[in-house]
């Protein structure tokens, strides 16, 4: 039995010293790769590794904001009849002349013919067959209701930035410039094990001990909202040779592998055993509450591994701080903004460790965000519970042991 460094004995770091030495774990972002603005579900949080440009100016062309009357304003004044002398809807490609005292009908979004500076909108004209009246002058004078060419973007304006995740509204802004394709980054490959003798897949009996494995669960699917691209999702025993074996499969091909459980101090503790005698792995104590033990590793020499401690909300809380900066720096993003909200009720905090406790969100009459501990009995890291319908991690710093109603919190969104 190898010999148990006492975890006291491991160096102590605040959670930004540890998230900058798990960040040296990678050099810089995945490669990019060209994808086809086609699909939308294809291009959905995937990651811009070039600006994105406008092809045309947005609008393309001056259009007509109101179904009514393309006039030219010198035209105008109440009572005076018009001569309809065309007929435009969008999609349109003709440019009728407009002469003195003449106008063309128009509908949203066709374009303004040449000779017209001015929309009238039906409601404020008495059409009567060829010609129409004007029952009212446009509150704007001169230009009312023309959307001009190039109001939104110009041609080679910046749509979208480099290191932007295409959201539905941005995705929606890449259709409009007319762009085909996009430069984003290869999604990081992830291989995801959760370790440990007492877990079993849903549906099993559970015998003495065991229980529902959810750590990988948890990971896989958060890796996936982030952009990760999920290889493998296993479980290891808590053996050594079997831990080997399951490491090299899962490494192969990829670019991270993150690990939960067997960090701890205990005899079992068998990520911390073999990534510490094998792979010269690193482990830490963090002051923060949950997530104390951590450590990493390079597996032979090459890929970078996570271990996060086992308990569940410890992993979740681990994952937030440490691996999705990693996943970040991969995927060439900036961190997501942190939030501040107001503590809902008091709590206790442990001395000396900064705690993260998943809250709810929600708004005072006031309009100011609380936060309420998404747990009823609030922050514990073996309750995987707390973290379903969690909107964001409160933080509450290391020298806060008492939390009082309307302390103001940072928070970090896990939406
Ligand atoms: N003597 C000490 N014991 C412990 C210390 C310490 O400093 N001294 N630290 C505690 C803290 S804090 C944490 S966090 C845990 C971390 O332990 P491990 O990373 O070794 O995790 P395990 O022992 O493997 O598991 C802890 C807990 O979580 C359950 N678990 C594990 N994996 C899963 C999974 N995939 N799905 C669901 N639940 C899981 C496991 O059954 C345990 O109950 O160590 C403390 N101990
Ligand atoms: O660090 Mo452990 O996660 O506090 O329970």
């Amino acid at each position: 039995m190898p010999e148990i460094p006492a975890g006291q004995s491991r160096t102590v770091l605040s959670l930004e010293e540890y998230r900058d030495e798990v960040l040296a774990l990678v050099s810089g972002p995945t490669p990019a790769e060209t994808v086809s603005t086609a699909d939308p579900r294809a291009l959905l949080g995937r990651v811009l590794a070039d600006d994105v440009t406008s092809r045309a100016p947005v609008p393309a062309f001056a259009n007509s904001a109101m179904d009514g009357y393309a006039v030219r304003w010198a035209d105008l004044a109440v009572g005076a009849s018009l001569h309809v002398v065309a007929e435009i809807a969008a999609g349109d490609r003709q440019d009728p002349t407009l002469g003195r005292g003449e106008c063309a009908q128009i509908m949203t979004g066709a374009p303004l013919p040449r000779d017209a500076d001015t929309v009238v909108p039906v409601e404020a004209t008495r059409p009567a067959g060829a010609t129409v009246t004007i029952t009212q002058l446009p509150a704007h004078g001169r230009g009312a209701h023309v959307r001009g060419a190039g109001e939104d973007l110009a041609a080679g304006d910046t749509v979208c930035p480099a290191g932007t995740t295409l959201d539905p509204a941005w995705l929606a802004a890449v259709a409009a410039a007319g762009c085909p394709e996009v430069s984003v980054r290869r999604r990081p490959v992830l291989g995801i094990a959760a370790t440990g003798d007492e877990l079993v897949p849903a549906g099993s009996e559970l015998a003495r001990g065991q229980i529902y494995e959810s750590n990988g669960t948890h990971l896989a699917a958060t890796a996936v909202r982030l952009g990760a691209e999920v290889a493998a999702t296993t479980v290891i025993p808590d053996d050594e040779d079997r831990f080997v074996a399951a490491l090299d499969e899962l490494s192969a091909g990829c670019d991270l592998v993150v690990l939960s459980g067997g960090v701890s101090v205990g005899v079992h503790d068998v990520a911390r055993i073999v990534l510490g005698e094998q792979a010269d792995g690193t482990f830490r104590h963090v002051r923060v509450q949950p997530g104390k033990p951590q450590g990493w590793a390079r597996w032979r020499g090459r890929v970078p591994v996570l271990a996060l401690p086992g308990n569940p909300v410890s992993t979740a809380v681990s994952f937030e701080l440490f691996g999705r900066p990693v996943l970040d720096r991969m995927l060439g993003r900036p961190a997501a903004p942190l939030g501040r909200a107001v503590a809902a009720h008091g709590w206790s905090s442990p001395p000396g460790r900064r705690q993260l406790v998943p809250v709810r969100l929600s708004s005072d009459a006031d309009g100011r965000l609380l936060a309420q501990p998404a747990h009823r009995r609030g922050s514990a890291s073996h309750m995987v519970t707390s973290l379903a319908g969690a909107d964001a991690l409160a933080e509450v710093p290391e020298d806060t042991i008492d939390v009082v109603e309307g302390d103001v919190l940072t928070t970090r969104s896990l939406r």
